[in-house]
């Protein structure tokens, strides 16, 4: 094995679980395995070092200006790709040196041009509890906090994490509690990085407090293992101090409203299509901003003040439209601030991240002016001062950058005198060479002589043969050609030990200065961070201002009731998709005043039941994100979490059959929403056999409606037309329909919701306007006269076995007495058997109702 490959073979060793790419000059080069891996999943040529050798070495490289789009593709398929480099100069003698500098992860991936979400979780399984921390790498924003166990799989869930850090051994417990993350990047990381006391210290020592409890965390709490373990793998991924992550935030109970990855993707919250509310919500000028706009939209607020502040800026701005040009002119010049500040602290910046910064703090006292003038605006100001910084950047850093800082030409002319003296003489080297040659010509007398420069031979006076002779005394014989002969001087010799030692002095000082101004930046980081933000939250919030005014949405009204009264609702990307013809308004009307909170839908095929039913979800999102909402008016009950149970996405891949996936998200409804939920139940029980699916869903209403303490608001659409009787036998149930008109040409849709239940399911009208032949709809309408016949007797069974009504009283109090029946007295200790006492008193005092 050469040299070289041994050095390949020693860092490989040490990242056995990464891709190692091998710095060869202007590729990165990768062998054995790690060959065929990258040049499957690249689709790179597969080659072999040593092609004449019996034991071939496959190879495969990426050249390295373009690494930056194989990595992602790498970081996509979820891999982790250690990147080394060569750290001393090659002299085409020795071995060069090497050395990996980072290590590039789904989680820390933050490419230059690109949007790299750089999201990492940290959990941790304790009892009953899951600690969290969650890492925004891009915008070093880190969260964390213990919660029961499902809250905190929410919570993780919710985040939808690209990478996720857990302690040695927790694999099987994470797959089994996260089935939605399944797929998700994981690695294991050391007990001791999640153990509280060491873990709030070194964040303490890192942020020099004296406790985190400064920042609202108890040193104790099993989150600061969790964040501090994320922050030390980001870390140490990227061989650098995190300076840009300067706090952790705690993660309050109630702080967001939850939408778990599954209702996420069932509504197309924030999916790349046009048809996902991120798509009509943003307008945003900058990459902050819409980063922000898709946490805001996947992490609604659920604190009225905090909502009310959002909505009050938006209402400023949309009635402004003046204020949102300037506003959107300032920050169209903004850049990705927060991204190139994390880039720099992590030790992968690049002059051009310096420039984003320079030309972004450029526009930040312009900002800062338009929104003082605003009372509701300047309360997002922060305080903190860039001015320095920013003047610092702009006088040092050039208006347009190369993408390497050895390329020269990343510090403004002007800033430094000695570089600007070596700069002018580079520069005016021709102009000096060309007087010299005036003057020689003149003193010597020799026309014809010429003075040059050559890569090899350096610089030169030239005579012809003819003239050498006359050549004067001081001048030294260099080169003899064909035709003339070459001479140097002593000035002429200066002169090229000049312009040879330009490059390398302008190079060393542009990287003195470029250092400082690294150093300038970190020591800045908090403050460039949160200026970020406050460009990030401008720009949100203007964009939501904008799409308010242009679209003609309304400021819902937020409070503490249980209502959902919504006037001429609309579907907010519907209706901007129908391009012409106008979406039909409707309304939802539950409140404490009609007691109405379960609605059971009804209509034929494509009425309109599932725009209706994601409408109510979507303006819930909206509302608690602080954003107007489609309609004309709206009274909303502040709404802790959007339960969704939407269609059937195939889920052979992971192994459970459509219906199976269909009744596990029932179930997690079923045990989850509680008082302030909202419910999306769109056809539940379709993917079993008729009867089958007419019990669930039918016992499935019966359950959400006999809740003592927990009474969702819950939208439900069906094609089951027995559940409409639900209506008459319990109180709180209404009947919606979709609104059809029957012609001589068939049925037409009105797309209105009217409060009745639809009288039948159309279903043989809808397959006869698919084109569906006459001889089998004959047959279909013969059919279903039987079946409607044999259906009414059943259906009176249903109704009488109604007292046997299944209530969440049943399933707690199993709950507790299953716990109990499960401990073992014998091998408890004192302490555990006295906790095990206080929370099934707890649960008991729940089921029966005491405050
Ligand atoms: N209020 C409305 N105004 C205008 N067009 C609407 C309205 N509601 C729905 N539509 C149109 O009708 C189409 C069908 O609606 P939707 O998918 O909601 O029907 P559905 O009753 O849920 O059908 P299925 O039971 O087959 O799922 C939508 O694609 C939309 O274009």
């Amino acid at each position: 094995m050469t040299p070289m490959l041994e050095q390949y073979v020693h860092w490989k060793d040490k990242y056995p679980d990464c891709l190692l790419f091998f710095r060869m000059g202007d590729f990165y080069e990768m062998f054995f395995e790690d060959a065929k891996t990258a040049s499957a999943v690249l689709d790179i040529t597969l080659t072999s070092r040593s092609k004449d050798s019996e034991n071939q070495i496959p190879m495969a490289g990426v050249p390295f200006h373009s690494v930056d789009s194989y990595l992602g593709r790498l970081v996509a398929a979820g891999y982790r790709v250690a990147i080394c480099e060569q750290i001393t100069e090659p002299d085409g003698r020795t071995l060069v040196e090497r050395s990996v500098t980072r290590i590039v992860t789904p989680g820390t991936w933050l490419p230059e041009n690109s949007d790299g979400d750089g999201k990492i979780a940290a959990c941790l399984f304790e009892g009953k509890n899951l600690s969290v921390a969650l890492l925004d790498s891009a915008s070093g924003a880190l969260r964390a906090g213990t919660f029961a166990l499902e809250g905190g799989v929410s919570i993780l869930s919710a985040f939808a994490p690209n990478e996720v850090l857990l302690r040695r051994g927790q694999l099987e417990q994470f797959r089994k509690s996260c089935p939605s993350l399944t797929s998700c990047n994981t690695v294991e990381r050391d007990k001791g990085d999640f153990s509280p006391p060491q873990a709030s210290s070194w964040l303490c020592r890192k942020w020099n407090i004296s406790s985190l409890s400064a920042m609202g965390l108890d040193d104790r709490d099993a989150a600061a293992g969790a964040a501090a373990t994320a922050v030390k793998y980001l870390e140490e991924t990227q061989f650098s101090k995190a300076s840009h992550i300067t706090a952790v935030t705690p993660i309050l109970p109630r702080e967001n409203l939850i939408l778990d990855q599954n209702t996420q993707a069932n509504l197309e919250l924030i999916d790349q299509s046009t048809t996902s509310l991120f798509w009509v919500l943003n307008r945003c000028r900058t990459p902050m901003g819409k980063r922000m706009l898709k946490n805001w939209i996947t992490s609604p607020l659920q604190d009225i003040a905090a909502i009310e502040a959002r909505q009050d800026i938006v209402e400023r701005l949309a009635g402004d439209p003046r204020l949102r040009a300037r506003l959107g002119e300032l920050l169209a010049g903004c850049r990705d601030m927060g991204k190139s500040l994390s880039r720099i602290t992590l030790n992968m910046g690049s002059p051009s991240d310096m420039l984003v910064i320079k030309e972004t703090l450029n526009f930040v006292p312009e900002i800062r002016a338009l929104a003082a003038e605003d009372e509701a605006l300047a309360t997002l100001i922060p305080d903190c001062d860039t001015t320095e910084l920013a003047a610092l950047l702009m006088a040092a850093v050039a208006d347009s950058v190369p993408r390497f800082l050895r390329d020269g030409g990343v510090i403004k002319g002007g800033f430094d005198a000695e570089l600007d003296s070596w700069r002018s003489k580079a520069e005016n080297s021709s102009s000096w060479l060309a007087a010299f040659e005036e003057a020689e010509r003149a003193r010597s007398g020799i026309k014809n002589l010429k003075a040059g420069v050559n890569k090899v031979f350096g610089y030169y006076i030239e005579i012809p043969k003819g003239n050498a002779g006359r050549a004067p005394m001081n001048y030294i014989r260099k080169q003899t050609l064909v035709n003339a002969e070459r001479f140097i001087t002593d000035e002429l010799k200066a002169f090229e030990r000049e312009m040879f030692s330009a490059e390398s002095e302008m190079l060393a000082i542009e990287e003195r200065i470029y250092a400082g101004l690294v150093e300038a930046v970190l020591a800045q980081a908090a403050a460039i961070q949160r200026t970020a933000n406050f460009i990030a939250e401008l720009d949100t919030l203007l964009s939501l201002g904008a799409v308010a005014a242009e679209q003609g949405y309304c400021r819902p009204q937020m409070d503490m009731s249980k209502d959902f009264v919504v006037k001429n609702a609309r579907h907010p990307v519907v209706e901007v998709t129908l391009g012409k013809n106008p979406f039909t308004p409707n309304d939802f009307n539950f409140s404490d005043e009609n007691g109405r909170r379960i609605a059971i839908i009804t209509g034929p095929n494509m009425a309109g039941k599932s725009t209706y039913l994601r409408m109510a979800a979507l303006i819930a999102v909206m509302a608690h994100m602080g954003s107007f909402i489609p309609a004309e008016s709206a009274k909303i009950g502040l709404i802790d979490r959007v339960f969704t149970r939407i269609g059937a996405r195939d889920e052979l891949a992971r192994g459970q059959s459509t219906f199976m996936v269909e009744m596990v998200e029932t179930a997690n409804i079923l045990r989850h929403a509680t008082d302030r939920s909202l419910i999306i139940l769109d056809e539940v029980g379709r993917g079993t056999s008729t009867y089958d699916g007419l019990s669930i869903a039918w016992s499935v209403v019966e359950f959400l409606q006999g809740q003592e303490h927990a009474r969702p608001r819950v939208f439900f659409a069906t094609h089951y037309h027995e559940l409409t009787q639900l209506a008459e036998l319990l109180p709180g149930i209404v009947n919606l329909s979709m609104g059809v008109e029957e012609s001589d040409r068939g049925v037409v849709f009105l797309h209105k919701i009217v409060e009745a239940p639809s009288d039948r399911s159309y279903g043989i009208e809808v397959a006869r306007l698919a084109g569906v032949p006459a001889a089998v709809l004959r047959r279909s309408e013969e059919l279903l006269a039987t079946f409607e016949e044999r259906g009414a007797e059943k259906n009176e069974e249903v109704k009488s076995s109604q007292q046997n009504q299944l209530t969440l009283f049943d399933v707690r109090q199993e709950a507790v007495l299953e716990e109990l029946a499960a401990c073992d007295p014998n091998n408890m200790t004192p302490m555990a058997a006295l906790e095990l006492v206080c929370r099934l008193r707890e649960e008991s005092r729940k089921v029966l109702g005491f405050k």
